[in-house]
């Protein structure tokens, strides 16, 4: 493996648009991509593994890693520290290995901004916008995966029409069509920036 052309694909968007869709299509056809590992302080769940479905932290090594800087970025999300640490993701690159982050529009923010500060970091990632036609179109995404109630679904689309307002400041936009198309989009756009990151 070759550190100089690892590269951090960081895919976001609006709940429902494709995402988790397209990420898992993408390591399915290139296995030498890694997913980066989320830190949290949630109980594991049954066969949850630590180190490798997440880093499970306590309360204070969660805190204590947030006063060291320790994280590229962090949320509270339902009481739960969720966040990425500059470490998982500089050691592995540096390893060599490419990283996929899927992660929200607002995670992806505090990336943008670390690579203000991070050379190294803005030469290896690229962010990429998964973008809805319409919200009409990600709501019939939503209603069919039929994993959220209609008040749950009514809430992440008022989210994701102040979300869709956020693409511009993406590396990548992919206007979502079929899941062929939009998977094509997103293996061309990793080619390309391994080719530039090389
Ligand atoms: N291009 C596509 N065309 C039609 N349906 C799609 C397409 N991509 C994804 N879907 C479907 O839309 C739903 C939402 O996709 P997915 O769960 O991947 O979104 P997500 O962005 O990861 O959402 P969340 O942020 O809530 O995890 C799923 O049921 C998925 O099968």
């Amino acid at each position: 493996m070759d550190s100089a052309k690892s590269v951090l694909l960081l895919v976001s968007g609006p709940a429902g648009s494709g995402k988790t869709t397209l990420c898992d299509r993408l390591r399915g056809t290139y296995p030498d991509i890694q997913r980066v590992i989320t830190a949290t302080t949630r109980s594991p769940r049954t066969g949850e593994v630590d180190g490798q479905d997440y880093f499970f932290l306590t309360d204070k090594s969660f805190k204590d890693k947030i006063a060291q800087e320790a994280f590229y970025e962090h949320a509270l999300v339902h009481g739960k520290h969720y966040g990425v640490l500059k470490e998982e993701i500089d050691s592995r690159l540096d390893a060599g290995v490419d990283l996929l982050l899927n992660i929200d529009v607002q995670g992806a923010e505090s990336f943008r901004n670390a690579t203000k500060h991070n050379p190294e970091l803005a030469r290896r990632m690229v962010s990429v916008f998964i973008l809805p036609q319409s919200i009409s179109q990600l709501s019939e995404r939503l209603f069919d995966r039929d994993s959220d109630d209609k008040e749950e679904i009514e809430r992440r689309l008022i989210v994701a029409e102040k979300e869709m307002r956020e693409a511009d400041q993406f590396d990548h936009r992919i206007l979502s069509g079929t899941r062929d198309e939009d998977f094509a989009a997103l293996q061309k756009i990793y080619f390309d920036k391994k080719g530039l990151a090389s």
